[in-house]
């Protein structure tokens, strides 16, 4: 049997697959992805091959740098030729939740500038509903109590989120609100309710974005596609 760990190594391996020399690449953030970046790091080792990394993280951009690649901000590129990225959980219809480790708005900003968006996840993270994983929404810091308590009205569980003790902050210096729903019965109306209160900078709702889904099973790598 193997663990959850392997199986992640195994989607990252297979997905390195659909890089091809002189692309730009959108590199997504999380523990999946590190087993992706490693092997795109081998192959620019042993076989040279050459392309840019965009990266949905400081962590990402750091990790990927080591390993030899060439790192650019979205801002200096037109769009990415493929995005992969981990997901925390994703539904029948390849809609997601990401943003467990806190970058889903560098994360959604380059995966909306993609011709194609990939997900990397173990079997675990594939569910027929969305919502038993926390929903992760960006927002300023600046008001945001009032913005937790708007959120507990309309029933959606916010919990503030901390990380060894401390409230977390994003690359960009926001604060995470997660939303413990258990399940989402719509969401794309949860998507635009959130979009629109003032105060949230991004929520982690990935709808319709995702062609692709490379799932490491225990019977090996399986790629789904849309
Ligand atoms: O903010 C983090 C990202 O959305 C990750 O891609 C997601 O949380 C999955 O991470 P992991 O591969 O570590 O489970």
């Amino acid at each position: 049997m193997k663990t959850q760990d392997e199986l992640k190594k195994i989607a990252g391996y297979k997905a390195a697959e659909l890089v091809e020399d002189g692309m730009i690449v959108g590199l997504g953030t999380g523990s999946t992805v590190r087993y992706l970046l490693d092997a795109l790091g081998e192959r620019i080792k042993n076989d040279g091959m050459h392309f840019t990394g965009v990266p949905t993280s400081k962590r990402t951009a750091d990790y990927g740098a080591n390993l030899g690649m060439q790192i650019k901000s979205l801002d200096e590129v037109d769009q990415m030729d493929i995005t992969i990225d981990g997901a925390d959980e994703i539904d029948p219809e390849m809609n997601g939740i990401k943003g467990g480790g806190g970058a889903q708005t560098w994360e959604k900003l380059v995966a909306v500038n993609s011709k194609q968006v990939a997900w990397i996840v173990d079997e675990s993270k594939m569910v027929d509903q969305l919502g038993k994983f926390p929903l992760p929404v960006e927002v300023l810091a600046y008001g945001h109590h009032q913005l937790v308590e708007r959120l507990d009205a309309l029933g959606y569980n916010p919990v503030v989120r901390v990380k060894n003790g401390e409230t977390f902050h994003t690359d960009e210096g926001n604060i995470i609100i997660d939303l413990h729903m258990d399940h989402i019965n719509d969401p794309d109306a949860l998507a635009d309710a959130l979009s629109n209160m003032t105060g949230v900078v991004e929520h982690g709702l990935f709808l319709h974005m995702t062609q692709t889904v490379v799932v490491g099973t225990q019977d090996g790598a399986k790629v789904l596609t849309k």
